[in-house]
């Protein structure tokens, strides 16, 4: 640990990614785990976070004051749940931090509120902080786009593990939010999120969406153009949740510097146009 290091809380330090942030704090040069922030009434509250996470004693409790926790922090790292981030982001502006955020299946009202929060706040927001998808992304747009939609149809498959309680996934939407760009549309007004009896035949230029749910699957993704006689498949497959911790920790030091504002994985990796 240097002076230099981004001082970062982890939010939700108990939960699957919040213990993978925890391990790629310890091994990244450049951040120091700064505070740890439970739910309350969780049973982990006044445990070591490293202990919670595998690596050993960091000298880090858990505790249940998040603006305490944000007051000398640089960062805050957060995938917690859509209420519980609205919640962090207005104390994160009103410490005037960057706000990693990586919860998914947060409403239309819960994205206003991260932006108004972006005015005092860095705040950098995506439904999945890998690398590969946010690759994946950029090429779903590039196929959308190449292949006209009168002969195309764009479907977005996704399975993840059990336990996961939103759907479709935040990677799902974003990836076809990345095809509705490179079709000209707007995703909201043209998604099939859900096909269930006698639908009918598919309504021309719509995005699907289906979803598949079991087992221990950290996170799989597709997206299909399927043509007459032919299919594009573009995928991603998570191994391991290192993936999203790294992406989230590489956001934080990238906003370090930055001015006050909403910015996405893409700005993060160069990759947005
Ligand atoms: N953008 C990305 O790259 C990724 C996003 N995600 C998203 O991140 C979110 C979390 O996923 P995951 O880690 O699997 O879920 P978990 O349920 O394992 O973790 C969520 C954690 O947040 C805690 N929490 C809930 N409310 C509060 C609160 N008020 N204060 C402090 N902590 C709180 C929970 O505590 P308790 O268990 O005690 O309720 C739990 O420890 C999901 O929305 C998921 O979709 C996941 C992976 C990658
Ligand atoms: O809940 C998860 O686990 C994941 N959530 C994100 C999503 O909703 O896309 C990212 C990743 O796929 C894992």
């Amino acid at each position: 640990m240097t002076a230099n290091d981004m001082k970062l809380v982890v939010v939700g330090a108990a939960g699957r990614m919040g213990q993978a942030l925890i391990r790629v704090i310890h091994e990244t040069e450049g951040v120091t785990l700064h505070a740890a922030v439970g739910r309350e009434g969780s049973a982990f509250i006044g445990k070591d976070a490293g202990e919670i996470a595998g690596v050993g004693a960091l000298g880090v409790p858990v505790t249940t004051d998040p603006l305490q926790a944000f007051l000398d922090a640089e960062g805050v790292l957060d995938f917690t749940t859509p209420a519980t981030s609205v919640t962090f982001a207005g104390l994160a502006a009103q410490a005037r931090i960057v706000h990693v955020i990586g919860t998914t299946g947060c409403s239309v009202e819960d994205e206003e509120k991260f932006r108004a929060a972006a005015r005092h706040a860095r705040v950098v927001k995506s439904g999945n902080m890998s690398l590969g998808v946010n690759l994946l992304s950029v090429l779903a747009e590039q196929a959308a786009k190449a292949l006209p939609a009168a002969g195309w149809d764009v479907e977005i498959v996704e399975m993840h593990h059990k336990h996961k309680v939103d759907a479709p996934s935040g990677t799902a939407l974003l990836l076809g939010e990345a095809a509705a760009k490179g079709r000209g549309i707007d995703l909201a007004s043209k998604s099939v999120r859900v096909r269930d009896g006698h639908t009918g035949p598919r309504p021309g230029g719509t995005i699907g969406f289906a979803t598949l749910r079991g087992g221990s699957v950290v996170g799989d993704h597709s997206v299909i153009l399927a043509g007459e006689g032919e299919l594009v498949t573009l995928s991603h497959s998570a191994r391991d949740r290192s993936i999203f911790a790294r992406g989230a920790v590489a956001a934080a030091l990238w906003a370090r510097d930055k001015k006050p504002g909403f910015y996405s994985m893409l700005d993060v990796l160069g990759l947005s146009h």
